[in-house]
């Protein structure tokens, strides 16, 4: 069975289908990339997931468990991370401390002990800052860090939780090529061996066909195709809804020679 099951999935604002009815399942140890033009529907489909939007009609099972209806909070503990971006009040705690403040929220202690409690949980916050590349710049403030160190910091707020599954929308937004691939290729490293499995979006289809395992693509609310990198960028749908938006689906000239 896999991780996450979504049937009939369905989210109305008005008169507005937002999400239509959606299918589709994440496995453990799978990076799925939910793509679409503007307005498709994903960041509905995502809040639904993580529960901070209720689902008109359908279900979203994690592990066989229902998810519709219960609280953000409880979707979080029961195994749902998703990345944040580093709220501003945050930034002049330095990166572990940052990593801290995670653990201690998701080990359910208080806000107020924080003061009291400096040292806590700061060896697992090192060990999460290792997993991520960061762990020599673990005492430097996350103000002074550069934007694609910022994004490691905050996988490693999200894995805090030691989620099942992770939610992430758009990760790659306003970085540039490098740290794009050193982000994504760090994250399907995560995927592979803590056997995690992620949900992303992306506007950045050459991250999308380098990255994912597999890839769903929503127009309109609806679930227009499934499936490998190669099947998506063949499908003549696909190909229809993003007709016009300069969206481009060829083959990075390095793959087609690969491929040769
Ligand atoms: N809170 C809301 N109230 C009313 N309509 C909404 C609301 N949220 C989303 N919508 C509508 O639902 C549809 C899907 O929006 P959604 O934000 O999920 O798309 P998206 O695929 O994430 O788009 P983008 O790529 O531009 O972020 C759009 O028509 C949008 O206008």
């Amino acid at each position: 069975m896999s991780l996450l099951q979504i049937r009939g999935l369905q989210k109305s604002f008005g008169g507005v289908k937002a999400v239509d009815g959606i299918d589709f399942d994440v496995a453990a140890g799978e990076l799925l990339a939910l793509i679409g033009p503007n307005g498709a529907g994903k960041s509905t489909t995502f809040n639904m997931v993580n529960g901070q939007l209720r689902a008109s009609g359908g279900s979203v099972k994690l592990d066989g468990r229902e998810l519709v209806g219960l609280k953000p909070r409880e979707i979080w503990k029961m195994g749902v991370g998703r990345t944040f971006q580093i709220a501003e009040t945050f930034a002049s705690l330095t990166v572990v401390e940052n990593v801290q403040m995670a653990l201690i929220s998701s080990h359910g202690k208080l806000y107020s002990l924080w003061s009291r409690a400096a040292s806590a949980y700061r060896n697992e916050a090192l060990e999460l800052l290792d997993q991520v590349g960061m762990k020599a710049d673990a005492d430097r403030p996350c103000s002074a860090l550069a934007y694609g160190d910022v994004k490691r910091v905050e996988l490693a707020i999200a894995l805090a939780n030691d989620p099942k599954l992770l939610l992430m929308d758009e990760p790659t937004a306003g970085m540039a090529p490098k740290e794009r691939n050193d982000l994504m290729a760090l994250t399907k490293r995560l995927v592979v061996e803590r056997k995690l499995a992620v949900l992303f979006t992306e506007h950045s289809m050459d991250v999308v066909f380098a990255y994912a395992d597999r890839m769903i693509v929503l127009a309109r609310g609806r679930l227009i195709a499934a499936g490998s990198g190669e099947e998506i960028r063949n499908h003549p749908k696909v190909q229809e809804v993003y007709f016009g938006t300069g969206k481009t689906f060829e083959k990075p000239l390095a793959q087609e020679e690969a491929a040769a």
